[in-house]
């Protein structure tokens, strides 16, 4: 037993074979530009060379080239939508529809699906990418930023890329290692790692051609955790940490050679420290307030979706939430704050803006615009319109003109308290204010932080009209964590400056509020939302022009996140964190095939065809934003965290699941220390486990990271070494040394002594009554 937990605490992320291309370190091969990549540099792209002559337009092309991309559009064949035998990017076609073609698998026969082959991936945590397979060959990304080249048949080991880091960066990381795909272009893989590193690798070997660091400021909470870019011979990435200290920006680097295209800041900075990168960052700067609290940092993190749309030769980037949360102290004297949770296009070649659209103006919620878009081609009030199709947190489903900017349709899919409708011709929502600004006291909002919808991918079937996407209607009971006045920046650390509290419960979660502010709660209309109905947490076929539900199937609980796709043949995909792989009738929801794996899914699947064979491929892996907190139907509780690529066709076989966990036993006693500790000490512990540890620590036993109420003894001899010398950092447990200092540690140290004492003894009395021992917290509490 005790051997069992110390291994949970110091088991090195990878697992398994480790090949030595796994572990082989990412050289850096940047450094010194020789003479021969300057000359390289220096040629003009096939595509001025072509249409100019002249050795003096050749030297100003080659100029121009050195200053933007090339300046014709990649040829694109947009007349074709769908993926076919290859999945080019982690959403599948040019349009990242998540939708295939291919129709080899159908209603007919998808009861003949068994697996073909299964990889594992090598460490059990969170997996939220989709595959990318071109030619027979399969690209996986996982958590980190690792890259995994497969035989796409057979699931051979082609080799396998794993980033080296300093894992002092997990303190910036608000929702797991989470990685969400890699792109291939040019004959190279592109991987963005978690520390920020964009790696850019030889497709047929994994050796590394080049790499940049893509962070501007080392001091401040960022990561990566969404996909790399391709937009003709440029790759677009941003990053995240709009919780932490962070401005949100992307940079678009030259695939040849490293070079930085253009960079693209989402929100503005300081103008007291002079002009503004660009200028439509001068007219963003006017839409925040003068006292704006632009030292913490501002937020509009780009760290999930950014869409290439060859028709108008546009980068569109889905930008994240206001940092902190609460305008009260981001922006005190309000205003739109833009370019917060909008959606941006930006000109491909010159990084300059041609259009936004800001999704939720005046964020105060977390309600990012950074979910996976998809690109269509739509009759709207008859006429044929280029759009995007976007469902962000903020619980409208919105169909965008891709030309122009303007949304066309805007529909509440979920209960929404912060807006109860748009205005399509002022392109503003209809806000609600009242009930959704917690500056004077909590409020119930709806959608919760986790969003009406979040990273986990929706598909599009143009030929039935229909999105197919998992939706997430529930809201969380906020507050603001202090006085906003009084708010200063944290360094190193989260800066949302709001609490949140999100459960199933919030009638319980308000029980435990100070007896006026329960009353005001329950005055408000979204208390009778939560008494009719806590949460919907479902999968659901949906029109886009009019939001309308065409069906729906429930999923297993709130946690259940499920990534989607799509097929011609009338077939919709998707797992289930309790381990289920399933397809429906696209028509009417019908289940048509399920196995279950034994391993929990969020990922979507995807499906491709080599030598004319077509596979199903999904990653499994639990983990991503409210991680900690794995519910009892998880996979992932009865039987591990296993992280595998499971991959099916017609004809296969069984799907070997993983072996039960043995059952829990009581937790460790805990050494005989701080036995005199005063209540004052063991608050003082308490308060500071929910401020730094309990975002990563859920305190739950079988949760991605180990429960630290049943820690073993060496683990507490050594405690102070973990968190503040950073005993355990290889494993992704940082250092809090600049933070925390000696006696608050042995606070936290004894708060857990006795919490784990008391956990002890209340699981050997339910032992000795023969009952089962499953100590799941139900407190879900973000506290930053
Ligand atoms: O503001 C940000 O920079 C940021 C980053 C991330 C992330 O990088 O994973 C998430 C969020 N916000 C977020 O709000 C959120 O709900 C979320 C869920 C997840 C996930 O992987 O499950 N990541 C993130
Ligand atoms: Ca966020």
């Amino acid at each position: 037993m005790i051997r069992r937990v110390l291994k949970a605490l110091i088991a090195p992320p990878v697992h398994g074979r480790g090949s030595e291309t796994r572990r082989r370190a990412a050289t850096p091969s940047r450094s010194g530009v020789g003479l021969k990549r300057l000359i390289q540099r220096l040629k003009p792209t096939p595509a001025l060379s072509r249409t100019r002559e002249g050795s003096v337009v050749a030297l100003f092309a080659a100029a121009l080239a050195l200053a933007a991309c090339s300046d014709s559009a990649p040829q694109v064949d947009t007349s074709v939508y769908g993926a076919g035998d290859n999945w080019d990017n982690p959403g599948g076609d040019w349009a990242e529809s998540h939708f295939s073609r291919l129709g080899d698998i159908s209603q007919e026969n998808v009861g003949e699906l068994g697996l073909a082959w299964e990889y594992d991936l090598g460490t059990e945590r969170v997996q939220e990418s989709t595959p990318v397979v071109i030619d027979g060959v399969m690209y996986a990304s996982g958590n980190l930023g690792r890259v995994y080249a497969l035989d796409a048949a057979t699931g051979a080991e082609k080799w396998t890329f794993t980033p080296e880091m300093d894992m002092q960066i997990a303190r910036s990381a608000c929702c797991d290692w989470a990685n969400r795909g890699l792109a291939v272009a040019d004959g190279k893989v592109i991987t963005a790692a978690l520390d920020g590193q964009l790696y850019v690798l030889d497709m047929e070997t994994g050796a590394v051609v080049w790499n940049v660091d893509t962070f501007v400021d080392k001091d401040r909470g960022y990561t990566i955790t969404g996909a790399p870019e391709v937009a003709g011979d440029i790759v677009v990435i941003g990053n995240a940490g709009a919780e932490y200290d962070t401005r949100g920006y992307v940079t678009a680097y030259r695939i040849s050679d490293g070079s930085e295209a253009w960079r693209f800041w989402t929100i503005p900075h300081d103008p007291a420290e002079g002009p503004q990168e660009s200028p439509e960052l001068e007219a963003a700067v006017t839409t925040w307030s003068e006292d704006t609290r632009w030292d913490i940092g501002g937020g509009g993190t780009a760290w999930d979706a950014i869409t290439y749309d060859p028709e108008f030769d546009q980068v569109i980037v889905g930008t994240g939430n206001g940092g902190p949360y609460p305008q009260a102290i981001r922006s005190p004297g309000g205003g739109d704050n833009l370019y917060l949770n909008s959606l941006v296009a930006i000109d491909r070649k010159t990084g300059a803006m041609k259009w936004h659209f800001q999704e939720t103006p005046q964020d105060n919620w977390d309600l990012t615009a950074t979910q996976p878009m998809v690109l269509a081609q739509m009759d709207v009030n008859g006429a044929s319109r280029p759009v995007i199709l976007h469902t962000p947190k903020n619980g409208f489903f919105f169909v965008v003109d891709r030309e122009s900017g303007k949304p066309l349709a805007a529909n509440a899919i979920v209960r929404t308290s912060w807006a109860d409708g748009w205005n399509l011709e002022t392109g503003k929502p209809n806000f609600t204010l009242e009930t959704s600004d917690y500056s004077q006291g909590p409020k119930i909002v709806y959608p919760a932080s986790p969003g009406a919808r979040n990273w986990y991918p929706a598909a599009f079937d143009p030929t039935r009209n229909t999105y197919f996407a998992h939706v997430l209607d529930m809201g969380n009971l906020m507050f603001l964590s202090g006085d906003p006045a009084e708010a200063v920046h944290e360094k190193n650390f989260l800066n949302a400056g709001a609490a949140i509290i999100f459960t199933s419960d919030l009638e319980a979660a308000a029980a435990t509020l100070p007896p006026p502010m329960r009353a005001a709660i329950e005055a408000e209309p979204t208390w009778q939302w939560v008494k009719d109905n806590p949460f919907t947490s479902e999968l659901r076929a949906m029109d886009p022009l009019t939001g309308k539900t065409k069906w729906a199937v429930p999923s297993a609980g709130w946690q259940d996140r499920q990534g989607v796709l799509a097929t011609a043949s009338g077939l919709v995909f998707h797992g289930s964190v309790t381990g289920k792989l399933t397809a429906r009738d696209s028509e009417t929801g019908e289940e048509v095939w399920s196995v279950d794996t034994g391993s929990s899914i969020m990922a979507a699947p995807m499906t491709y065809r080599v030598d004319g064979v077509q596979y199903v491929a999904v990653q499994t892996g639990w983990g991503g934003g409210g991680w900690g907190f794995l519910p009892g139907y998880a996979a992932a509780y009865r039987k591990g965290n296993a992280n595998r690529l499971l991959v099916y066709k017609l004809g296969g076989g069984p799907t070997p699941q993983p072996a039960d966990l043995p059952p829990l036993e009581p937790a460790p006693a805990p050494p005989e220390q701080y036995a005199d500790a005063t209540p004052e000490m063991l608050a003082t512990g308490s308060a500071l486990f929910t401020a730094n540890c309990s975002i990563c620590h859920s305190n739950q036993p079988r949760a991605p990271l180990p429960d630290l109420r049943r820690i073993a003894p060496n683990v507490h001899a050594g405690f102070e070494q973990v968190v503040l010398g950073g005993l355990f950092k290889m494993n992704g447990m940082p250092s809090f040394a600049d933070r925390l200092d000696a006696s608050q540690v042995k606070a936290i140290h004894a708060w857990l002594i006795d919490t784990q004492g008391k956990l002890r003894a209340r699981e050997l009395q339910l032992q000795a009554e023969g009952k089962p021992l499953d100590s799941r917290s139900l407190t879900i509490l973000s506290s930053y």
